[in-house]
């Protein structure tokens, strides 16, 4: 079941894989065809009521499958005025096999299309594209083809019914039979009609692999205010104070507003050194333990979610901290390096995104098997066993919800230089403070690797983890 915005990315993620979606509206024509030709006996008459959108566009490829009937095709409105690319072309395909074609520029013109004397009507006006109720002459045009009482075959959702919740904000044509593709959405089930699922070539990878459609969708709204895309506190240092100031900045490249860094007095020079942009609170002491819980807790309720983790270091008493933390802590957070250990014995109400790699999800007692695919199944279960999402870093990225499983295959060897990690668990935070865990972890693990990917353009074997920073506002930009 795939909403429309999820077949969206899914599709941009087949073109990604070299399956564009011409080829997908081929098949997707195609498998109209079928379902009419089973409506229609020889010399039957099937009119198309198509729209200028890729719905009208599978129409004008069923229509060419189906050339051995008596076909008629009527687009709604100018065919200059076609929306896309591939649309126009199979637009242009019919004009040149001379397949009778009218265009309907107002609703009154409706009343030409003996719609009451056709066979079999294809409602191809809208598809996934609608917003709001049909417009004029749609909303005519799904009165009469309801009102003909002839077979009507809509193509992926009837015209002006919403593909995710089934229901109308207006006038909607009323099928018999909806050819819907690739999988069947939401909406459909509310619906009095016999639906088909078509596959169309969309190879199980584009759902499986994160790709750059998982990035659609996220365009930032041009009236945004400071603070609608995230302010985020990562709590790191002691042993180490470049790692909680490569996840802060890295944060702030891939989209947080604000990013305040919480770590121990002893550090805080340091890490503000690092970057004026990060917002430095010094915790009492040198390292992070018991005595601060209570001031991260004011500090991490104030903000849309945490990274814990970056260079904390691996000692007992910043462990019972982070435990104390989690155990009180009931908002978002990204776990990462030696917090990641503590995560299996708390109990807390948090909703955690867990960043290991392959060693370390060994330490928290999870999987560990040179085989992607078993891995893949291990690690959900283990998701599932955590009640949290994983994302286990590697040649490629595992990432569950212990209900949905992706891989990553962005990336390079180069990867393995210290600082990686923390660039990954500031992205994914910045994106978990406005995005569900596993769509965060799934474009966080993406866009890390497509950075170090075109760092590795340029700089080759010497990549280190600040090159990734500077890349990343390019992979936002280029990929959405
Ligand atoms: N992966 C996918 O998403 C695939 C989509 N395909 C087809 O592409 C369709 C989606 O295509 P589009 O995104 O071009 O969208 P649509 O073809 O559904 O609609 C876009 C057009 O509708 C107009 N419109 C929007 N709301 C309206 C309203 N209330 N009244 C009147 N006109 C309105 C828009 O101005 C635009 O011209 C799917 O439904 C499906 O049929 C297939 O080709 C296969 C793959
Ligand atoms: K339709």
């Amino acid at each position: 079941m795939l909403t429309a915005d999820r077949m969206a990315a899914v599709d941009a993620n087949a073109a990604a894989l070299g399956v564009p979606r011409k080829q997908l509206m081929e098949s997707s024509g195609n498998a109209v065809a079928r379902v009419v030709r089973q409506y229609v006996d020889p010399d039957d008459q099937v009119i198309f009521v198509c729209g200028r959108g890729n719905n009208g566009g599978d129409a004008f490829v069923a229509a060419r499958f189906l050339d051995a009937y008596d076909v008629e095709v009527a687009l709604l409105g100018h065919p200059d005025r076609i929306g896309t690319d591939i649309a126009r072309k199979n637009w242009a395909a019919l004009q040149a096999a001379e397949i009778p074609a009218t265009t309907i520029t107002d609703s009154t013109a409706i009343d030409d299309l003996d719609l009451a004397g056709a066979d079999c009507i294809v409602d191809a006006m809208l598809g996934t594209g609608v917003t709001g109720a049909l417009r004029e002459p749609a909303a005519t045009a799904a009165r009469a083809i309801t009102a003909a009482d002839t077979a009507v075959v809509a193509v992926d959702v009837p015209s002006g019914v919403d593909a995710d919740t089934g229901e109308a904000a207006g006038d909607a044509v009323t099928a018999d039979h909806v050819v819907t593709f690739h999988d069947t959405k939401p909406g459909l089930d509310a619906l009095d009609a016999a639906v088909t699922v078509a596959d169309i070539g969309i190879p199980a990878a584009a759902e499986r692999f994160v790709g750059p459609g998982d990035l659609l969708g996220r365009e930032r709204a041009a009236e945004s205010h400071k603070g609608d895309h995230g302010e985020l506190l990562v709590i790191g240092g002691g042993p180490y104070t470049g790692a909680p100031a490569l996840a802060g900045q890295a944060a702030l490249q891939a989209g947080a507003d604000l990013v305040h860094v919480a770590c121990p007095e002893s550090v805080a020079p340091q890490v503000q050194g690092y970057s004026e942009n990060l917002i430095v609170h010094p915790l009492a002491g040198e390292l992070v333990t018991q005595s601060v819980v209570d001031d991260l807790l004011t500090q991490a309720t104030a903000v849309d979610a945490v990274v814990c983790g970056p260079g904390l270091g691996d000692n007992e008493s910043t462990r019972a901290a982070v435990g104390a933390f989690l155990e009180r802590y009931d908002g978002r957070a990204v776990v990462d390096a030696d917090a990641l250990s503590v995560v299996p014995e708390v109990d807390t109400g948090a909703t955690l995104v867990c960043t290991p790699h392959q060693g370390e999800v060994v330490k928290m007692g999870g999987p560990s098997t040179d085989d992607r695919e078993q891995l893949a199944d291990q690690v959900s279960d283990f998701a599932a066993d955590l009640g949290h999402t994983l994302l286990v870093k590697g040649a490629h990225d595992i990432i569950s919800d212990g209900e949905t499983t992706r891989i990553n295959r962005t990336g390079n060897p180069g990867m393995t230089v210290g600082g990686t990690g923390d660039v990954l668990a500031g992205v994914v935070g910045a994106l978990l403070a406005t995005e569900e865990p596993r769509a965060a972890a799934a474009v966080g693990a993406y866009v890390t690797g497509r950075a170090a990917d075109l760092a590795a353009d340029t700089v080759g074997d010497s990549l280190v983890a600040t090159d990734l920073l500077d890349r990343l506002p390019e992979v936002f930009a280029t990929d959405e």
